[in-house]
Parts: structure tokens; C-alpha cells; sequence
């Protein structure tokens, strides 16, 4: 997954896209954790958004799941045409 960098027991991806794409690439992403039942921390910036994840309900540990919902956020982002960003 070389979108993503692990800071801890967290996981980062950063994408380069303007904010209304922004917005709607954070519905999309949205409506994904609801059917899975796990959700990102997500920093919307005006050309960029950042994803985090890691698993609350185990204290902050990484598990599958986020490994799951990065690799799907990876491909709803190529589905908006945003970028990977380098950070
Ligand atoms: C009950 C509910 O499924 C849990 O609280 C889920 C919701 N979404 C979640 N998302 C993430 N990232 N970590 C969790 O531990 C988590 N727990």
C-alpha cells in the first residue's frame, strides 16, 4: 500500500484534490464506512484531503479493518481522479 504511511498505530493516505471534489469524494468515502462499520479521520484541506485510520474500539491499534478500508479509499480516490500525495 504505498499510499500510505504508518505514524505509530495509525495509517495516512493524502490525496490532492481541490475542496468541492474534496466533499465529494468524503460523501463517497462515507457511504462505504457506513456499509463496513468503520470510519476514517478525515482533515479536509482547500486542495487536499487526509485520511487516518486506526481502530478505536482495540485502544488504537491497527487491525484488518483498516487495512481494508485504506485499500478502499485508495480506489473511491482514483475514482475522484485524486492524486496520491507524497508527505
Ligand atoms: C459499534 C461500531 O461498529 C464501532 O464503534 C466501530 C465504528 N467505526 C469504527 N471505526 C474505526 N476506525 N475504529 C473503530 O473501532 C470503529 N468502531
Amino acid at each position: 500500500m504505498p499510499n500510505w504511511r504508518r505514524t505509530g498505530d495509525s495509517i495516512t493516505a493524502a490525496y490532492r484534490i481541490r475542496y468541492h471534489g474534496g466533499v465529494a469524494l468524503i460523501v463517497h468515502v462515507a457511504d462505504v464506512e457506513r456499509l463496513i462499520s468503520h470510519h476514517a479521520d478525515i482533515d479536509l484541506r482547500w486542495d487536499h484531503v487526509r485520511f487516518t485510520v486506526t481502530t478505536h474500539d482495540v485502544g488504537h491499534k491497527l487491525t484488518p479493518a483498516d487495512f481494508d478500508l485504506a485499500q478502499r479509499i485508495d480506489k473511491i480516490a482514483a475514482a475522484h481522479e485524486a492524486r496520491p500525495l507524497a508527505e
